[in-house]
């Protein structure tokens, strides 16, 4: 990094939390040439290949696929390790099925991906680099994030080592240690809502031919308003289900018999998939696990701390854009770098003044999300506008991108792509009250509307 023709001194930086973001973070510090420390509290997830207490497979849209190929690994990951999941593929109470295309003409899809195989790919990268130090079994214990000095934990034999660093990254995830240190600094606002729902993930193993049980080129949805159920699929040609549900009704359903018979009622189609022996082991080895939606701000303090991520901007996950939102934090601070040439005052401050508008965005669409989807499916209306959205999509591409296209495939700040959806809703309230205006139009003049200006009137 250089300034009028001077190398900058490489900066010295502390990353605590070696997740999805943290990981993904020490690469684009790492390729800049500066120091990296990654402190991760748990095991090397390379050595242990089993997913726990987080969803084991995800949803990996255009904004997290940019941030994988600004460290060179979209091709690996999406090539070779993705399945495109190309619609919807929609489980209706009776056990028929549908299928809503994200964009038929141009075959857009989300990849689903192994949270696991992700992490250990961005952890194994880091090895190329030899300014990239990784800790794991280390707990952060203390902070003092005005003078940039952190004290872990060795979860092993629990010695304490004290570190410090010029900037310490947080991206300790949604219940962040480092962001508890931010909120006893003046001016740091912070929120936090759990949802009434939790979520329990489920198995569908391959079928007896070892092939997929169902078609795999789809994000299979079972909506039943307060349930709802969605499958991704994974390399191994299993699926990973996750049912989302009150915990009311999680702790109302203590037996097999409760089970079976609730399954029966709603999700009937899924017994056979999942097998009433392993249905009944998964759902009662476990139990549900939280859903925390956090906004803070600002993200950092003076030019010693910054958080991003989930520790930054846990949302409810009924949009698939947690993860892509912290990957697109890599990139938007990635760019800040380059921007103001490692002036950490300067990017810190720009980050925390520009990137809360978009969180704030997509955190309160998710939420929406999860509020509407419930009724949405089973609402004729949400179904009738869907079907508007297609077809104005197809009509004009250009003008009319529909909300779930905007978020998952494109960059679009995620403020803009409300902001399109509220002058979609106001052009459509327009078209209905123009289209019934030029109904009544008719009735009064006794002429019949010409049909290519009523069809555009919807
Ligand atoms: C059910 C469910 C489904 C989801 N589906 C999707 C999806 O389809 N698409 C999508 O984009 N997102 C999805 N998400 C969201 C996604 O999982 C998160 O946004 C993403 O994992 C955030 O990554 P992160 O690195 O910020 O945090 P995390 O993945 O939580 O990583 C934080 C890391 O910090 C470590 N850590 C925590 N505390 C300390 C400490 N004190 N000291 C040291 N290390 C510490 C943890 O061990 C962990 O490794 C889903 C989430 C859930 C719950
Ligand atoms: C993991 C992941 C990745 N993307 N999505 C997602 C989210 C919203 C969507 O649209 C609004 C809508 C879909 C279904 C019902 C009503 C509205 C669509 C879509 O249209 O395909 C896809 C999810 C997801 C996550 C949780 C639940 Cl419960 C879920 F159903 C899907």
């Amino acid at each position: 990094t250089y300034q009028n023709g001077r190398k900058n001194k490489p900066l010295d930086i502390v990353i605590v939390g070696g997740g999805l973001v943290g990981s993904l973070e020490a690469l684009y510090l790492a390729k800049r040439g500066h120091r990296v420390r990654l402190y991760e509290y748990r095991e090397d997830i390379r050595n242990t290949p089993t997913a726990r207490g987080r969803s084991i497979n995800l949803a990996l849209s255009v904004r997290g696929r940019k941030a994988l190929r600004g460290v060179g690994l979209e091709q690996e990951m999406v090539q070779e390790h993705g399945i495109p999941m190309v619609g919807r593929y929609i489980h209706r109470l009776d056990g028929s099925t549908y299928i809503i295309p994200y964009d038929s003409r141009t075959n857009q899809c989300i990849y689903s991906v192994g949270r696991n195989f992700l992490n250990s790919l961005l952890l194994k990268e880091s090895e190329k680099y030899k300014n990239v130090e990784k800790y794991f079994n280390h707990k952060l214990i203390n902070t003092n994030l005005q003078k940039g000095f952190l004290t872990f934990q060795k979860t092993q034999t629990n010695e304490t080592v004290e570190v410090n660093a010029d900037l310490i990254i947080g991206s300790d995830g949604a219940y962040s240690a480092v962001r508890k240190a931010m909120m006893k600094e003046p001016l740091f606002d912070y929120s936090q809502k759990y949802i009434e729902h939790g979520y329990m993930e489920l198995c569908i193993p391959p079928g007896d031919d070892g092939e997929f049980q169902m078609p795999s080129q789809y994000l299979h949805i079972w909506p039943r308003g307060n349930f709802m159920l969605i499958a991704l699929p994974n390399q191994d040609r299993t699926w990973t289900v996750t049912l989302f549900m009150p915990f009311a009704k999680f702790n109302e359903i203590d037996t097999d018999e409760k089970l079976l018979n609730f399954f029966g009622k709603y999700f009937s189609d899924a017994i056979p998939l999942i097998g009433k022996k392993k249905l009944i082991e998964d759902f009662f080895s476990g139990s549900a696990l939280p859903l925390v939606s956090v906004k803070c701000r600002p993200y950092h303090v003076k030019d010693k701390a910054l958080l991003i991520g989930d520790a930054a901007h846990a949302v409810v996950p009924f949009y698939g854009q947690g993860m892509n939102c912290g990957f697109e934090d890599c990139t938007i601070l990635d760019e800040l770098f380059k921007k103001h040439n490692d002036n950490l005052k300067n990017i810190l401050n720009e980050f925390s003044a520009t990137r809360w508008v978009d969180v704030f965005a997509i955190s309160d669409l998710a939420m929406y999300n999860y509020v509407e989807m419930r009724d949405l499916v089973t609402r004729p209306s949400y179904l009738f506008r869907k079907s508007i959205d297609d077809f104005l999509f197809w009509l004009i591409p250009n003008l009319w991108v529909p909300l779930y296209n905007s978020v998952s495939f494109t960059n679009m700040p995620y403020s803009q792509c409300v902001k399109n959806r509220q002058f979609q809703d106001k052009m459509l309230k327009q078209g209905v009250s123009l289209k019934s205006g030029l109904t009544e139009w008719d009735e009064r003049s006794g002429r019949i509307c010409p049909d290519e200006v009523c069809s555009l009137a919807i």
